[in-house]
């Protein structure tokens, strides 16, 4: 590709012609001519497939420009307007299917690092091209932009930074969002993502982060906290980018080393990413803004090139141990970050504040808040307890960012062990008010305020309010034969959470076996299966698939259209059960179904939680006590499963076990190996048969691991013969069950009201439901 061959441009438009957005030239006549070389030129996105046929590759376009004819005849240029330019090129991108040419060879590497950096590794050469291109084309800018601003002189200082942006083609009407006057570049991708009205919690937080306030919020979740953060952060890049001063900040020079605006934290990889997307759509308008991600699991250099690359990033989301991975590898990091940082966000802040368990933000929190001349001592309070952070506090320097705080749950006894020892405030006397979170995060976090602002938008509770909870009352071991007919009564995308890797591990297959669309999902996957399980699971080609995860997925994530969410396992702590359950009824209008399997030994625990949870509730004010509504089950159909649950299970487990048996013989015949003995399988399953006892779910282990193929054949044929029938639950109305989402959610209304229901489940194919008969 020659990008820089002449006779590949779009020609100038000749002298006669009226140049595009002619009338706008004469604000700028100060402006000296330049010459064709020093326009910046934009090159002109083709089709990715597309070959050179009529040489079209590298044709180059220059826009805000005028032309004139010198004495001599020549013709020379002159730049219009470099910021409305700017403005007219994020325009032009939109309509490119990512952020034109420029964000071409970016794009492949957003998605090899979203998506693992596997699946579609691009053609190298094509690549190196790419950024020899743009290296290029940066040049030209920055020669542009010089000359033009050496010509232009001191400029006048717009009133408003807005007043810059474009004013044709204005079809955005946005009246919902007026009273937070956001700028043109942000309403255009509020339109774009239809998002008409902002939440309660966007209105709350938007005007005082805008105005600068440390800002603390709470809200339910799904109630749209990312853009609450989000788009202050990004009207803060939009002005600084025009070159207005604010509040004595330096104004932004987009060509020079850039310091990273905002840092925003995040608790989990997945929750990163997405968080990464989120704002990566609010930016879809505002050109040259990098937006970075840093967590673990994927290549450590090509997020520390993402970071450098292009003059620097400007907003970074980060996972604490891959930011303190970052941090320690030096290049300055620290310094940039306490320079620069305009906002630090702590999402769920609830959890990545939790004692004991994210010592990397502390440590990183601790750096960022280091005076310069304090640099020698990182590893001094390695360990420190709570008492020792006041005095940590006095060696800290004086703040400039922002700091923002979310969560849906900032209530300590939220917190709190369910299982074991009962507290003595169980009913909810033992959760944080507003005053106690305050003081908590004031401990934690080196605010720029005394006094942060806190608002909580919904103080009666944490929970969504189109979620509608449920509880099954089971035997311990019937939860998988509960789970089996709750995924085949109703339906629907569902996620469902245990409090085991193991437990995820199991019953993946399980239901595989059952011919169940299931991905799993928990933190000993690597990275890559992470993601594509996700990706799977929020596929709009698949509505009925069903992720299984441990609480890795509780937090933060996103997806659309999840209709119910099962506790397999009772959260460990009711501030899990809250976060597990936001995984659906979110946004402005979605509902949802959250069902409780509960065995009889969680009994007393799942008092506790609904009593921690639903504290403001009258009833629990009055009575202390709380009901949560049973779930509607039909036993007589749960029976009729059985038989298909038994044989699933004996196949799964004894793949299971024969799979854990190779590792232990890999490791025995090591070891033997080792020592120098023959090894000898069945006398070292016998030593070890003696060493366990008789333990009864050992044998039974023992007995599945021992099936022979004949059995395990033997047992899916069955379990194929079963598959392939209908089971009938009794009814002879006609039942419609065509498995869409609405479908679902009036059955779930009907499971939660106790309606009768009737039909057939467990047709293979399961999309032909809606066939069936009495
Ligand atoms: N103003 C809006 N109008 C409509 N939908 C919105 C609006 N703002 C955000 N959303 C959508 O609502 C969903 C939830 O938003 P978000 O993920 O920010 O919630 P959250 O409050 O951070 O939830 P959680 O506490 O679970 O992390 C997202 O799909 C988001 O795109």
């Amino acid at each position: 590709m020659a990008a820089g061959d002449r006779n590949k441009r779009a020609r100038p438009p000749p002298a006669t012609q009226e140049p595009r957005k002619r009338a706008r030239a004469t604000e700028n006549d100060t402006a000296h001519p330049i010459s064709i070389d020093g326009l910046a030129w934009q090159e002109v996105a083709m089709p990715d497939r597309l070959e050179d046929v009529e040489g079209f590759m590298g044709m180059e376009e220059v826009d805000g420009v005028d032309v004139l004819r010198t004495d001599d005849g020549g013709l020379m240029y002159k730049v219009i307007d470099v910021p409305r330019r700017k403005a007219a090129t994020a325009k032009a991108n939109s309509a490119k299917p990512e952020k034109g040419e420029q964000a071409e060879g970016e794009k492949d590497e957003e998605e090899e690092q979203e998506w693992g950096g596997i699946d579609d590794k691009p053609d190298k050469t094509k690549q190196k091209a790419k950024r020899k291109q743009k290296k290029r084309k940066e040049k030209r800018h920055a020669a542009a932009a010089a000359e033009a601003a050496e010509a232009a002189g001191p400029q006048p200082i717009p009133e408003s930074a807005f007043d810059l942006l474009p004013e044709e083609d204005e079809d955005i009407s946005l009246p919902a969002w007026d009273s937070l006057e956001l700028s043109l570049p942000v309403l255009r991708a509020l339109s774009q993502m239809s998002f008409t009205s902002p939440t309660p919690i966007q209105l709350a937080a938007i005007p005082e982060i805008v105005a600068g306030r440390d800002f603390i919020g709470k809200a339910s979740t799904g109630s749209g906290k990312t853009l609450a953060f989000g788009i202050p952060m990004l009207e803060h890049y939009l002005k600084q980018s025009f070159s207005v001063p604010i509040d004595g900040d330096t104004p932004y020079d987009k060509n020079a080393d850039r310091m990273p605006l905002a840092l925003v934290l995040s608790p989990t990889r997945e929750l990163a990413h997405q968080l990464h997307s989120h704002l990566t759509a609010l930016a879809a308008f505002i050109p040259d803004i990098r937006i970075v991600s840093v967590t673990g699991g994927l290549s450590i250099q090509k997020q520390l090139r993402q970071l450098t690359e292009n003059g620097g990033a400007d907003v970074i989301i980060a996972t604490p141990g891959r930011l303190w991975e970052v941090v320690s590898e030096g290049h300055g990091w620290i310094e940039k970050l306490r320079k620069g940082l305009k906002f630090l966000v702590v999402d769920e802040a609830d959890r990545l504040l939790q004692e004991g368990h994210y010592k990397e933000v502390v440590d990183v929190l601790h750096l960022l808040d280091k005076p310069d001349d304090d640099d020698d001592d990182d590893n001094e309070d390695e360990g420190e307890e709570p008492e020792n952070e006041g005095k940590k506090q006095k060696k800290t320097a004086k703040v400039e960012r922002q700091t923002l705080v979310f969560s849906a749950t900032f209530h300590k006894g939220l917190q709190q062990k369910l299982a074991g020892k009962s507290t003595k405030n169980s009913g909810g006397g033992d959760l944080m008010g507003q005053k106690e979170s305050m003081e908590y995060l004031l401990k934690k976090l080196h605010f720029r305020e005394e006094s942060p602002k806190f608002i909580d938008v919904n103080p009666a509770g944490q929970l969504a309010e189109r979620l509608s909870e449920g509880i099954i009352e089971c035997g311990a071991m019937e939860k998988d034969l509960y789970l089996y007919y709750l995924l085949l009564r109703y339906p629907s995308r569902t996620l469902i959470f245990t409090n085991s890797i193991s437990s995820t591990k199991r019953l993946a297959p399980l239901l595989a076996m059952l011919r169940l669309p299931v991905f799993p999902l928990h933190s000993r996957m690597i990275q890559k299966a992470r993601m594509r399980s996700l990706e799977r699971f929020s596929s709009p080609t698949n509505p009925n698939s069903i992720l299984i995860a441990t609480d890795v997925a509780a937090r933060g994530l996103d997806i659309k259209n999840v209709d119910m969410v099962v506790h397999y396992h009772l959260p460990r702590a009711a501030d899990m059960y809250v976060h597990r359950s936001g995984r659906t009824a979110r946004g402005l209008d979605a509902r949802g179904v959250s069902v409780l399997l509960c065995s009889p030994d969680e009994v007393v625990s799942v008092r506790r939680l609904v009593g921690k949870v639903h504290e403001s509730d009258p009833t629990v004010k009055s009575t202390g006590r709380y009901m949560m509504k049973g779930f509607n089950v039909d036993r007589k159909l749960v029976n009729r499963l059985k038989p298909r649950l038994d044989l699933a299970k004996k196949i799964a487990d004894s793949s299971i076990e024969k799979q854990k048996k190779g590792h232990e013989d890999e490791w025995l015949k090591t070891a033997a190996e080792e020592l120098g003995v023959d090894y000898d399988s069945e006398d070292f399953g016998r030593n070890d048969n003696a060493r366990r006892g008789r333990q009864g779910g050992k044998i039974k282990k023992e007995r599945a691991a021992n099936a022979t193929k004949a059995d395990l054949a033997s047992w899916k044929m069955q379990l194929d013969e079963l598959l392939k029938h209908r089971v009938n639950s009794g009814f002879s109305e006609r039942y419609l069950t065509s498995g869409t989402v609405n479908l679902a959610h009036s059955l779930f209304q009907a499971g939660l009201e106790g309606r009768p229901q009737g039909g057939f489940l467990g047709l293979e194919e399961r999309s032909a439901l809606d066939e069936v008969g009495g």
